[in-house]
């Protein structure tokens, strides 16, 4: 099973220039998470400080008892193994073909003999649909091709974590569901807890088990997947329909005058450029017919179950509505008109102006 990742109050900024702070987040073992926010919002800046890359000024990460931020060199280059990072850019080698580049890791960090980095080559490539483009140079194969390859290097170590920046970006639309196939794919294969950012609104709906967003230098929100694709929150709102109108500015922020431009325009029948909203919770992608099924969904049903009275109501709708028979019975529920399209319970805290609510960044059932 994949490691845990447990973020608490992380802060980065650099020199006088804040990136976000108090990031508190819980990335649950062998999940797919996802994280949105503008351009420029740090995400990749997140990625880097999870890795011990960058230095965030405050908080902590931990990874299997060890805090990122703060432990030894010796400690963190061990951690790091753990890790397997896909770059923004595949981060290939441009000098080496496929072959040596998915097996630097191996060369570098490990004593195997050449007989075992090749089998464990061959078999990564194979995962990641390259076989027989071993001899391929990477400025010979396509943007996808140099995804899939920096994803089968990122898997050599076998890693209990896997960080991937933007795998979609500069891919077509096909593409990009084939790599989203493809890492929903490995998640059944190998349990590793995943984080993907992206700004594809496509692999956000379809992909993850759970969705966080940066805004505002702030993580907004990060929970269950049916409660950002219900949330009302604006800024998600806005960030999933990928609209002009709402907070997310040119540049980041709106002012309120902008704002109640828009609105107004809005109003009086002004399209904006986004296609018709959509909200709601839709079928998450499946493993490929024939692989295993994905031992997280089984573990984060009983999370987000012990957490479901928390949830907004829409939010328990949509997960209860995607439970078996079975999982009723496991779960001691009735028919679907018993659960679901209640209130949140009263005594659960309300949603504070930030679009917090209880049990939606807060992941993990008590430890
Ligand atoms: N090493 C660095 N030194 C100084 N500033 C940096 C450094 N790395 C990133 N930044 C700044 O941090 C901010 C966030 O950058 P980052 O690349 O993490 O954003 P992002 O959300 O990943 O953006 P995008 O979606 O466009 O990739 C930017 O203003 C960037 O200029």
């Amino acid at each position: 099973m994949g490691a845990e990742v447990v973020v608490e109050g992380l802060s980065k900024s650099f020199g006088r220039q804040p990136i976000w702070r108090d990031v508190t987040l819980t990335l649950p073992p062998g999940e797919v998470s996802v994280l949105l926010g503008p351009s420029g919002t740090g995400k990749s800046v997140f990625l880097k400080s999870m890795i011990g890359l960058l230095k965030p000024d405050k908080g902590s990460c931990t990874v299997d008892g060890t805090d990122i931020v703060r432990c030894s060199e010796r400690r963190l280059y061990d951690t790091r193994k753990l890790f397997g990072v896909l770059f923004q850019d595949g981060a290939l080698f441009g000098s080496m073909n496929l072959y040596d580049n998915v097996a630097f890791p191996l060369r570098e960090h490990t004593k195997k003999s050449e007989t075992e980095v090749r089998g464990i080559v061959l078999e990564k490539l194979d995962m990641t649909g390259l076989s027989g483009a071993e001899d391929k140079l990477p400025g010979e194969i396509s943007g996808g091709m140099r995804k899939r390859a920096g994803l089968a290097r990122a898997l050599v170590l076998d890693p209990e974590i896997i960080l991937c920046d933007e795998p979609d970006s500069g891919l077509d639309p096909v593409r990009t569901a084939y790599i989203s196939q493809l890492l929903v794919d490995l998640n059944a294969q190998i349990d590793a807890t995943i984080l993907i950012v992206t700004h594809n609104i496509n692999v956000a709906r379809t992909v993850p088990d759970n969705i966080g967003m940066l805004f505002r230098k702030e993580l907004v929100m990060f929970g269950p997947r049916e409660v950002l694709l219900t949330s009302d929150e604006p800024v998600v709102e806005q960030f999933l329909n990928g609209r002009v109108r709402g907070p997310i500015g040119m540049s980041e922020e709106k002012d309120s005058a902008q704002m109640a431009l828009e609105e107004a325009r809005a109003a009086a029948g002004h399209h904006d450029g986004s296609v018709d909203d959509v909200r709601g919770v839709v079928p998450q992608l499946q493993p490929t017919p024939g692989l295993p099924e994905r031992r997280g969904v089984r573990r984060r049903k009983d999370r987000v179950m012990s957490i479901l009275h928390t949830l907004p109501p829409e939010a328990r709708r949509g997960i209860t509505d995607s439970l078996t028979d079975e999982d009723r019975l496991r779960y001691g529920l009735g028919g679907h008109a018993d659960v679901g399209a209640g209130p949140a319970d009263p005594a659960a805290p309300t949603a504070p102006s930030n679009g917090r609510a209880a049990g939606i960044d807060a992941l993990a059932p008590p430890r």
